[in-house]
Parts: structure tokens; C-alpha cells; sequence
């Protein structure tokens, strides 16, 4: 049966845009849904699919008294994490995918996943998402349409997107000037773990994801269309679209910096985002702003300067190491309206996680009873989604149209060894090696072995949309006359002593490495040169009210020569191994490290 679906009694009528009607009644002829909603993002909507949600289980209730407005959604176990190995990046040619991503043709790949969406949301509610990443008035943002017959994923982009009624206006104000627009669809399918793929057509501006509900895959405003989807439109208009949070410093005197970060999945964007400054750093006036935890789209402004959105409305932010100690930013942002999905729960419905507190979790991420022996009681990837108004610190900026002017870019991973506390960039080719040569160790963000060094330029490694040659070729094009660029740094809090200890306290404290930062940038802070670019002078990062020990704090700042040589021998066959030219200026960037 091809018929097109009643649309039900809560339904909107749809939209004036032709060519997006025709589309949404194509896959409901493909996928023969029972009923086809198009959401408005109000707040009755919300409540009514919570309350479906709550009577068939995909909710379940929290404590009301101590997390208003809270629930727990408890996903299938073997569906908690992004898959990279069944992502696909489609373009026409492979080589414009790059060795970096999984590559289809897009016939064979729209054939395969096509075939698993027949018929699928028999049954089931097919829901029209149109969404806008970005400030809803903004000429950076960019609006997409996800259709999905997950409630839970219609839930989690409320939170995470401008979805809705003023979405689908721009959108049809949009169409009308032929403005493109990016179409994802989803279905959770049988959650079977050997049906499931995340497939990009960059060139058509279309997403299929098939098979998960989880976050990277499912909502398809996040990774796929701001990361994927977006870092290919931004290399053909010149733009950036980056794996990176966005943080506001302010100073004693009341100036505020804006810097980014890319660190790879799991590896403290949400933390520096919301970072608290240390003791003697608030008394002194520091204060930090909140604009984005995950995901920045940059555009050369008409001073030269690169201008930075957050295209995200909320946080889909890790749960566990969450703490009043490490983030209380982010536990009062979490302390009403949150969907958190695999968390463990105490035995008066709280939700609970490993490194909150000092209590026993009752039951499980999967419902059972706590024991021990099986793991830990919070999923490693659990995860919070809540709207960032509820960031105590959130940036009176982060909705500007025009964006922040970014003063620095930071680069940074997971390296227990090797890799300093910081170091900055010679110039900007130096700086887009940096990031090029990045490393990390892996976490639970993704399926697969955990704490395993790889490459991961830029943080983008599961996220950038078209080749690592090309990636790199578009960041160093950013170099031209009239260009302000931002100075560019490299980070890592995550070192390790002998006894497997972390030497650096990181969390609030990062905020003294931020300040050597912002200095260099303002042209105020003393660094010495090295192999790898300049470092902070032994007495240019403050320690005051710092317990570290000299010895730990000269470790953190040396430079391992041997060790350091290794590396860009390394760098060098990665680079290859990209297909970077022999002529690309990264390679003298790199000829001087080694
Ligand atoms: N040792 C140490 N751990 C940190 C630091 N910052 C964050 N972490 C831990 O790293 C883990 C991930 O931190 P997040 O800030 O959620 O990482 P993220 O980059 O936002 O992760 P995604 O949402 O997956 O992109 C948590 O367990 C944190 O507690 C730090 O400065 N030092
Ligand atoms: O995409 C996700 O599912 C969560 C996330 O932020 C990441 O993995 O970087
Ligand atoms: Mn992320």
C-alpha cells in the first residue's frame, strides 16, 4: 500500500513549501507510518509525548522533589554510543570522502538503507522535525528537517535545536528563495545492532541513520548535519564547522575573550565550558561564560576577525565525573527538565552516576540491581540533554546573530605521556599542523576498545565530512591578507605519573592555563621557545592556592626531545597516509618539530 497516511488529530497541516510536502510524503509512502504529526515545538506537544512516553516505558519517572521536571530514559544495552564503523560519508567520488570516513556510493547506499526503511513505521508515529542550528534569527545558522519515528528523539532535539513552528517559517521563507536545506531520516528500526547504519550524502544534503537511538546517531541536527554535513557546505563557502566548545574569559578588568576548543569525544568540552574559576581567581573578578559545549561554526568577519555560533541550543553532555567538586555548573544546569539516558538511580529515584557522590546507586543503567560485579552502575557514556538556558554561566552573547569574535584555538587530547600542559602555535600553518597531529586516547563516547592512542585531527576524526587533505588545505586557505586570525594552542590536562596519577588537577584549575592563553594573545604573558613552539616560562602559569609540587609542574612543561622526534615521524606517515601533498606548508611546520 503507497497510500499517503491520514494525518492524526494532533497533527499540524503540514507545510506550504511543495517540495518539502513532497518529500515528507515520499517516505511516508516508504516507511507507511500510522500517522504523521509535524511538530510545532510547543509546550503541549512536549507534554503530550511525555506523557506517551511515560505510559509505555521509553520514560521513566525521577524524583520529583530533588529534580523537577527530570526522567530516565534507559536505551537498549547494545545501543549506548556512536558507531563509527557503520557511519558512511557518501560523496560521489570516494576520494572526496577521504581515507578518513567509511565510504558507499550513494546508489548502493541509498539501496541498502531504503530497504531496511520499508515499511518501518508500520504501526508507529512518523514525526516531521523541521529545526534550526543556530540563533533563530541568525545569517550563520542553517535549518535542516529530521523525520523520525522515535518520541524520545523528538524530545531530545526540543533541547538540543530551535525546533518548531518558527523553524519551519524560515524554512519555508528559506524555500522560497531556493535557500538549500538538509533533510535527515530516521528510524529506530529493531534497535538490532547488525541493521544499522548512519549514512551522509553530503552532495544531496541528506542524512539516513537506521537502526540506534542514540544521540550522535539519532539526532541528526548534532554530529551528522552541524559536523558532517555542515563542514562540507563550509568548505565550499568558506566557512568552518568544528568539533569544538566555546568559552567566554573574562578578566579583572571586565574584557572578555572568546576561545575554542576541540577535544576529541569525552574529552572535557562540556568541563572548560563551564569551568569555575579557582578560589583567588574569583576574588580578583575572573569570571567564565558558557556559549558552547560541543559544536562551533566559525565565519571570516568583514574586520578579519573568525566570528563563532554555537549552532546548539542545549548539552547532550556525559554524566559520568559530573560532580559538585568537578562541574557544579553543569549539576545546577541539571537539576530540572533533563532527559538523562543511562544514568543509575538511587533507591529514592535519583538519578546517580560513578564520581557524584559517596552514595550506593540502587539500580543499574539497565534497571537491575546494582552489583558491583558487573561494572559500573552509570553507563560510561550516560548522558544529560537540558536546554543551556539553564547554564547558571551561559553567555549573554551566545545568541548574538552576528556570533563572538574567537581569540584563540585550542587543540587538545587524552595523552598520558608526551604531550605538555600547553604550548602554542608558531603562526597559523604551524597551528593547523597541531591540530592535524593530534592524538587521543579513545573513550566510551564510541563502540570499541577504550584508552587506545589514535589520530584525531581537530577532534573531527569521527565528524569531518569530506577528506583530511582537503580539511586541512580549506584551514590553511584561512591565511590571507586582511585576516585577524586567532592565535592557535594546544592542551592536555590528562598526564600521568608513574603511579597512573593525573599531575595536573585540571577541571577550575584549567582557568590558570586559559590565562597564560588570553595573555599571549594580548601579547602580555613570557614564554620560551621550543622544537614544538612556545611554552609558558616555569613562573608564567600562576599557582597560587595550587598544591602542585615544582618537580610535577617542570614534568608538565618539558618538552621530551627523543620523544618528540618519535612523534613527527609518526605525523609524517599519518600525513601520508591522508594523502597531505608533499608541498603542503604542514610539512615544513612538521620539518621543524623534528
Ligand atoms: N582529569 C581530568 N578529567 C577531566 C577534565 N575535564 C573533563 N574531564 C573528564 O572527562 C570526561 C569527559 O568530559 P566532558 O567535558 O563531558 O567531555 P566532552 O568533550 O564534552 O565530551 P562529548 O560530549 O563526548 O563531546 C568526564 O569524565 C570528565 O570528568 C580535566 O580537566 N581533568
Ligand atoms: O555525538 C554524541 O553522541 C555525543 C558527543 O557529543 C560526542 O560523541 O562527541
Ligand atoms: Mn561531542
Amino acid at each position: 500500500m503507497n497510500a499517503v497516511p491520514q494525518r492524526g488529530a494532533n497533527a499540524t497541516p503540514g507545510t506550504r513549501l511543495a517540495s518539502l510536502q513532497q518529500w515528507v510524503d515520499e517516505v511516508a509512502a516508504l516507511t507507511r507510518p500510522d500517522r504523521v504529526v509535524w511538530c510545532d515545538g510547543s509546550d503541549a506537544e512536549a507534554d503530550t509525548l511525555q506523557e506517551a512516553m511515560m505510559a509505555d516505558g521509553t520514560l521513566l519517572p525521577l524524583n520529583q522533589d530533588t529534580h523537577p521536571g527530570c526522567v530516565l530514559h534507559r536505551s537498549h544495552p547494545d545501543d549506548v554510543a556512536r558507531v563509527e564503523h557503520l557511519t558512511f560519508v557518501c560523496h560521489e567520488r570516494r576520494e572526496d570522502s577521504g581515507p578518513n570516513n567509511h565510504w558507499m556510493a550513494p546508489a548502493e547506499a541509498h539501496a541498502k538503507i531504503d530497504a531496511l526503511f520499508e515499511g518501518c513505521m508500520e504501526g508507529r508515529t512518523l514525526y516531521v522535525v523541521p529545526y534550526c542550528m543556530g540563533p533563530i534569527d541568525s545569517p550563520l545558522a542553517r535549518c535542516g528537517v529530521e523525520i523520525t519515528d522515535s518520541p524520545y528523539v523528538v524530545a531530545n532535539m526540543r533541547l538540543m535545536t530551535r525546533m518548531g513552528a518558527a523553524a519551519l517559517a524560515r524554512i519555508e521563507r528559506e524555500g522560497d528563495e531556493g535557500k538549500p536545506l538538509v533533510r535527515g531520516l530516521h528510524s529506530t528500526g529493531e534497535l538490532d545492532p547488525d541493521r544499522r547504519f548512519i549514512m551522509h550524502f553530503p552532495e544531496e544534503l541528506v542524512i539516513k541513520s537506521y537502526g540506534s537511538g542514540y544521540g550522535g546517531n539519532a539526532l541528526l541536527g548534532k554530529k551528522c548535519h552541524a559536523l558532517r554535513i555542515a563542514s562540507h557546505q563550509a568548505r565550499q563557502e568558506g566557512w568552518l564547522a568544528e568539533h569544538m566548545l566555546i568559552v567566554g574569559i573574562e578578566n579583572p578588568q571586565g574584557e572578555v575573550h572568546y576561545v575554542a576548543a576541540a577535544f576529541p569525544s569525552a574529552c572535557g568540552k562540556t568541563n572548560l565550558a563551564m569551568l569555575i574559576p579557582p578560589e583567588s581567581y574569583r576574588e580578583q573578578g575572573w569570571k567564565v561564560w558558557t556559549v558552547g559545549d560541543d559544536i562551533c561554526w566559525m565565519h571570516p568577519g568583514e574586520d578579519g576577525r573568525l566570528w563563532a555560533i554555537n549552532p546548539e541550543a542545549g548539552f547532550f553532555g556525559v554524566a559520568p565525573g559530573t560532580s559538585e567538586k568537578s562541574n557544579p555548573n553543569a549539576l545546577h544546569t541539571i537539576g530540572r527538565d533533563t532527559i538523562f539516558t543511562n544514568v543509575a538511580t538511587t533507591d529514592d529515584g535519583q538519578p546517580w552516576w560513578e564520581g557524584l557522590d559517596k552514595r550506593v546507586p540502587a539500580k543499574d543503567w539497565q534497571g537491575r540491581d546494582f552489583d558491583p560485579a558487573r561494572g559500573p552502575a552509570a553507563h560510561p557514556n550516560s548522558r544529560f540533554t537540558v536546554s543551556a538556558k539553564q547554564c547558571p554561566t551561559f553567555s549573554a552573547h551566545a545568541e548574538d546573530p552576528q556570533g563572538v569574535p574567537i581569540s584563540a584555538i585550542v587543540f587538545g587530547g587524552r595523552r598520558s605521556n608526551l604531550v605538555p600542559l600547553v604550548f602554542e602555535a608558531r603562526d597559523w600553518a604551524h597551528g593547523v599542523l597541531v591540530g592535524a597531529a593530534m592524538g587521543s586516547e579513545t573513550t566510551a563516547a564510541a563502540t570499541g576498545a577504550v584508552g587506545v592512542m589514535r589520530r584525531d585531527p581537530m577532534a573531527m576524526k569521527p565528524f569531518c565530512g569530506y577528506g583530511f587533505a582537503d580539511y586541512f588545505a580549506h584551514w590553511l586557505s584561512f591565511d590571507r591578507p586582511g585576516a585577524k586570525l586567532p592565535k592557535v594552542f594546544h592542551v592536555n590536562w590528562f598526564r600521568k605519573d608513574a603511579d597512573g596519577r593525573f599531575m595536573w588537577p585540571g577541571f577550575g584549575d584549567n582557568l590558570r592555563v586559559l590565562e597564560w592563553i588570553i595573555g599571549r594573545v594580548s601579547g602580555e604573558a613570557a614564554a620560551t621557545e621550543s622544537r614544538i613552539g612556545h611554552l609558558p616560562t616555569f613562573e608564567a602559569i600562576r599557582r597560587d592556592g595550587l598544591d602542585i609540587e615544582d618537580g610535577t609542574m617542570r614534568e608538565l612543561l618539558r618538552v621530551d626531545e627523543p620523544g618528540w622526534q618519535a612523534e613527527a615521524v609518526e605525523v609524517a606517515a599519518y600525513l601520508d597516509e591522508l594523502g597531505v601533498p608533499a608541498e603542503s606548508p604542514l610539512r615544513a611546520s612538521l620539518g621543524a618539530m623534528a
